[in-house]
């Protein structure tokens, strides 16, 4: 294998979650890289573009490629004929079956892996030896204690997301295993969804739909359809992570006033670029809310965090928004809180279990 200089890296840092996609080999770099840092011919790398920046752009596995902003590394792609190139094994759901890696990435995922699914590992055993990472998207029902025990050589279970509520850290981490998602993939994306929900409901787009196609000739729209103007409205944000500073940021070229609930105070000059005033107490930011947005993570505390109490306290001409996971919210009590007219609505992402039965 021949040495070399890898000219013009620019904007390395190695992200925990990024880095721990690729430890599959002994030739991984694993320092911070800096710009211009000398990187041998053929060594695995992952240059990854700073904090702020996307993760897709990141490529992964035995590939040296990456992006940083809008230009592309100049690294050398090692050579294919290498020993050591053979791509690393990772188990995953057969592509195309329910709950697998959603198909438009598998090409992808392919380029880089061998992926071995559940079927093909019953059928020989023998290539456990080989799995060094998992990949789940949304289920992890089949990372359970005997499949750990059958894969001595894993490293890592890489979910496709942000949320890990569904999968069982400490049992993971029990067998030396790391676990790492991937954040601020899904930040506009689902701060986009929880804008989107919101003016749905305001300005009634679903009704809006369904009278187009639907209306007898001469037939007027209702005038309750006509919608409200988010611009003079109260917005709650349940949950202000990344998703949820991107949800006020929306929220603010809307003219919204906005409110926040969430375990730390951000930082003032935060609060201000966005317009946004802090709630230690959740139901104080009920109480003032037009719309309120669900963005926290599922957790044991935040389990049904929105519950009889919290939904009373929520104005009756208000919109629920839940972005986050279904279980976030006590979904009897929204339902009894709906027909009952304790709120006005709710527009929902996420339920338990999801999707909801017919
Ligand atoms: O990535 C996740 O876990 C999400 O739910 C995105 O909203």
């Amino acid at each position: 294998m021949k040495g070399g200089v890898v000219p013009d890296v620019i904007g390395t840092a190695k992200l925990t979650q990024a880095v721990t996609l690729l430890p599959y080999h002994e030739h991984l770099v694993w320092e911070r890289l800096s710009v211009n840092t000398p990187i041998s011919d053929g060594s695995a790398v992952l240059i990854d573009a700073p904090r702020s920046q996307s993760h897709k752009n990141i490529m992964v596995g035995r590939a040296v490629a990456t992006m940083s902003g809008d230009s592309r590394v100049p690294v050398k792609i090692i050579n294919p004929s290498d020993k050591w190139m053979e791509k690393p094994y990772v188990l995953a759901r057969k592509f195309g079956s329910p709950q697998a890696i959603f198909t438009p990435l598998a090409s992808l995922v392919e380029e880089h892996f061998t992926v071995i699914d559940l079927e093909t590992l019953a059928s020989q055993p023998e290539l456990n030896q080989k799995i060094q990472a998992v990949l789940v998207w949304v289920d992890s029902a089949f990372l359970n204690r005997s499949l750990f025990q059958v894969l001595p050589n894993l490293k890592v279970v890489v979910n496709g997301g942000v949320g890990v509520d569904h999968l069982d850290i400490p049992l993971i981490n029990s067998f030396g295993v790391k676990v790492c998602n991937t954040p601020k993939v899904v930040d506009n994306a689902t701060a986009d969804l929880a804008m989107g929900l919101m003016l749905a409901s305001a300005r009634n787009i679903i009704q809006g739909d369904s009278f187009s196609r639907c209306h007898e000739e001469g037939e007027d729209v209702d005038v309750n359809h006509l919608g409200i103007d988010v611009g003079s409205k109260t917005l709650g944000i349940v949950g202000m992570g990344s998703i949820g500073y991107k949800v006020a940021k929306r929220a603010a070229a809307f003219d919204m006033k906005i409110f926040y609930h969430n375990r730390r105070r951000r930082p003032v000059e935060e609060e201000q670029m966005v317009g946004a005033e802090y709630c230690p107490v959740l139901e104080d930011l009920l109480a003032v809310s037009d719309y309120v947005v669900l963005l926290v993570n599922l957790t044991k505390a935040s389990t049904h965090l929105i519950g009889r109490k919290q939904l009373s306290a929520m104005k009756s001409t208000a919109t629920l928004i839940n972005v986050s996971r279904g279980m976030v919210v006590d979904q009897e009590a929204l339902v009894e809180a709906l027909q009952n007219k304790i709120i006005k609505a709710a527009a929902l992402d996420v339920t338990y279990p999801e999707p909801l039965p017919r």
